[in-house]
């Protein structure tokens, strides 16, 4: 069963393309973490998995619309004048409604604020909690979620080791109930220890499958060559669609018959078969 189809899906901003032509599945109860450069697209698959970025072309289905989705800390604001159990109660919104009534729902709450080490955190401002105590909370609002799909877009990135640990041990929980998780990382040691399958992006799909075949160094390597040939200013990507207005051919020769620009080094041979890929992974069941 899968937890997440990608058909042919192209992801991007003002129609410049930050994920091309990604195919495959996701097996329900996957943990899998999603590795590249920066603006490999990482942030940019998991909100189009959420809905926040529409498809250019192809598309994502998702088994489940409840999904619990952390974006990068940098995305969060903390200015809200809301307490740590406020900010946990915020993940029983959608079985119960913004308005309500905490009271009954208080017991599971403070098991939730148990459960990331915050007890007796619940009435402090979350204006006033490090680092790693607010990333705490916000996995605590993720227990109150209780979704099937959970999507983290880089969770430790500035996070202490202890904190890192015990968040690590409840996403480790969450595979052990079969829940699916997808994580954006950058640290390849905890992907190799935690994470039994990974995706490496670079714009597009460059393998996909168990960590230990897919986290090589010509992998990484690959990855890191496509990064530094991006061009920031990549044009349209739709079937049938020519970008740019100049020479027809200079631009057909940059253009692939997608109409699509492939001056980042991608290749549509590889683009649809990750060259490291697991069958069942790459290849939709
Ligand atoms: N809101 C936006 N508007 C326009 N372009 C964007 C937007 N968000 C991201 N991009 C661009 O999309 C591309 C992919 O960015 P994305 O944030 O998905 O990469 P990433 O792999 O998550 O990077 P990082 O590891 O640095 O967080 C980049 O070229 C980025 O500049």
């Amino acid at each position: 069963m899968s937890a997440i189809r990608f058909r042919g899906l192209t992801l991007g901003y003002d129609r410049h393309p930050a994920v091309h032509h990604l195919d495959g599945t996701v097996a329900s109860g996957d943990l899998l973490a999603l590795v590249g450069p920066n603006g490999a697209g990482k942030s940019t698959l998991l909100k189009g998995i959420v809905g926040e970025v529409g498809a250019l072309d192809g598309a994502v289905e998702t088994g489940t619309k409840a999904i619990a989705y952390l974006p990068q800390a940098a995305e969060i604001d903390r200015s809200f004048p809301v307490s740590v159990l406020d900010l946990a109660a915020m993940g029983l919104w959608r079985p119960f409604g913004a308005w309500a009534s905490l009271k009954r729902h208080r017991p599971r709450l403070l098991d939730a604020l148990a459960a990331v080490g915050l007890s007796g955190f619940e009435d402090r401002p979350i204006g006033t909690l490090s680092g790693g105590q607010f990333q705490r909370a916000l996995f605590a609002r993720l227990i109150l979620q209780d979704a099937r799909l959970i999507l983290l877009d880089e969770p430790f990135t500035g996070i202490d080791e202890r904190t890192t640990a015990d968040l690590l041990a409840l996403i480790r929980g969450w595979h052990g109930e079969g829940r699916t998780v997808v994580a954006a990382l950058h640290d390849l040691h905890q992907v190799r220890a935690h994470f039994p399958s990974t995706l490496v992006l670079a714009r597009r799909p460059i393998a996909w499958g168990s960590t230990a075949e897919v986290l090589t160094p010509p992998v990484l390597a690959r990855a890191l060559a496509l990064s530094e040939a991006w061009d920031e200013a990549a044009a349209i990507c739709r079937h049938g669609t020519r970008a740019g207005t100049g020479d027809e051919a200079a631009s057909a020769a940059a253009h692939d018959h997608h109409g699509h620009r492939h001056d980042d080094g991608h290749d549509h041979a590889h683009a649809h078969s990750p060259s490291h890929g697991h069958a069942g992974h790459g290849a939709a069941p």
